[in-house]
């Protein structure tokens, strides 16, 4: 298989069999140690984690990471930390399916707890493989320990065992959608691109690596058995911590999805040039930028976030000025060559990375962050020097986020025009470009190469 290939890439988004056949899939991708141990080592402590990850994932954005940080995680070795949490991100991924095998087998809903261990439990035996015997006595011996759970005990182990005899049934890659965001999907892009959506919704995605300048791409690839992309990011289908890969400390590389590279290479900065990045923190396209041989300045308002961008700097060896602040309320007066725009946003296209962004995002926050972006658009557009570029992007899906936000900033600044992308030069899909000029990718372009996150780019230049 390519690297990053997803096994059931061409199934039917309905009426799919859920378990993926062959061979049990490691623990997971960025989140498992390379050093993850049989499955049915591990004990109820890992399982019992894992619900409380994915609870927490469903509770608040954020919520997985901040779990994995609370006593209950950071009390489990490594590896047992890493198999709760690649759990929790199958359940998380699969939770619609998961759901509509449970209800087939349920008369009337279980309390929550109860619901959690079953789960927990399915998406150990239908998505990671997990032997069935140590996933189901598991589940069973957490619904023994609490008083709550205690009386559905034989109910967890009937419906589980039952689900193991008989088979998961079908299954709808559509049901792991919130019904707000497949209907929004469906009216924005169509019933075709919604399947296509939601199939990549379901998958696990290869890791993506971007390279300093004077880097072999093929040498890199060869070490992290990758393959190079169009573009020159480095995809490899390698799980486990980056930090020990080959290139890491030397900081030949680093981690940037396909995608997120594309709105950098989109502002085409010559080396000499003046660059600002004004939502810059964790720093991936603030890399770029200062790779490509621009004077950077980048601007965030989160000084936690700044920190790891600064690290990022150290760890490649790359420059820039690092300024923590809301970029509107900088107190400076330098306009720039080219000027990155990463807005704040609900983040939906990067669904395959984080399953919890389609439970975290309500429906109001859309036109909360829109209001935001505009806000940030008129600023960014004073930093553009006569002649130079903007890009506008977002790792979003929805129209207000993107397409919206750059017919709205045109109409109000008729010294700025679009300048069209060509994809190919900037390593994004074709089928990316839109009649005006602009890119809309979609998660599931590249479905043959493993995907890519989603993101909205636009190229604009202040012509008075
Ligand atoms: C999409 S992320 C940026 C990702 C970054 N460009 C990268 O490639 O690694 C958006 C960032 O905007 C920052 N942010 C939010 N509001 C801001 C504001 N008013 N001014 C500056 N930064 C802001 C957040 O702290 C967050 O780091």
């Amino acid at each position: 298989m390519r690297p990053g290939a997803r096994p059931g890439q061409n199934s039917e988004a309905r009426g799919r069999r859920m378990a993926t056949k062959g061979k049990p899939r490691p623990a997971s991708a960025s989140e498992a140690s390379s050093e993850t141990p049989h499955q049915d080592d591990i004990g109820v402590e890992a399982r019992l984690v894992a619900g409380l990850l994915l609870n927490a994932a469903l509770e608040r954005r954020n919520g997985l990471d901040e779990a994995l940080a609370q006593p209950p995680a950071r009390a489990l070795a490594p590896v047992d930390r890493a198999f709760a949490r690649a759990v929790a991100m199958a359940a998380l991924r699969r939770l619609g399916e998961i759901d509509q095998i449970l209800d087939r087998r349920l008369q009337k809903s279980p309390p929550e707890a109860v619901r959690t261990l079953m789960r927990i439990a399915l998406a150990q035996t239908l998505v990671l493989e997990t032997p069935a015997f140590a996933a189901v006595s598991t589940a069973v011996k957490l619904a023994e320990r609490d008083p709550k759970t205690r009386p559905y005990k034989n109910l967890v182990n009937a419906v589980l065992r039952g689900v193991g005899r008989d088979g998961p049934g079908l299954t709808t890659a559509e049901s792991n959608l919130p019904d707000w965001i497949a209907a929004r999907w469906r009216a924005t892009y169509g019933e075709a691109a919604l399947t296509g959506l939601a199939l990549a919704a379901r998958e696990e995605p290869p890791t993506d690596l971007s390279l300093k300048p004077g880097v072999d791409p093929a040498a890199v690839a060869q070490a992290v058995e990758g393959e190079v992309l169009d573009g020159g990011t480095v995809r490899t289908g390698r799980r486990g911590d980056v930090a020990t890969w080959p290139g890491f400390e030397t900081g030949d590389w680093w981690v940037q999805d396909a995608a997120a590279a594309v709105p950098g290479r989109l502002l085409d900065v010559k080396p000499g040039e003046t660059a600002l990045d004004m939502c810059a923190a964790p720093g991936g396209k603030t890399l770029q930028l200062a790779a490509a041989g621009a004077s950077v300045v980048a601007l965030d308002r989160s000084a936690p976030r700044l920190k790891r961008l600064t690290q990022n700097l150290e760890r490649t060896g790359l420059a820039a000025e690092v300024v923590a602040v809301p970029a509107e309320d900088w107190e400076d007066d330098r306009t720039f060559d080219a000027v990155l725009l990463d807005a704040p946003c609900t983040a939906t296209g990067t669904f395959r990375r984080n399953p919890e962004v389609l439970r975290a995002t309500k429906p109001a926050e859309v036109a909360k962050l829109a209001d935001v972006q505009h806000r940030l658009l008129d600023a960014a557009a004073e930093r553009v020097k006569a002649g130079g570029r903007l890009v506008y992007c977002t790792c979003s899906l929805e129209r207000e986020e993107g397409e919206t936000q750059v017919i709205a900033f045109l109409r109000r600044n008729p010294g700025f025009r679009t300048v069209p992308a060509d994809p190919a030069a900037v390593g994004a899909p074709a089928e990316a470009l839109t009649p005006e000029g602009w890119l809309r990718i979609l998660p599931s372009q590249w479905a043959e190469r493993g995907g890519l996150d989603g993101f909205f780019a636009a190229r604009l230049e202040r012509i008075s």
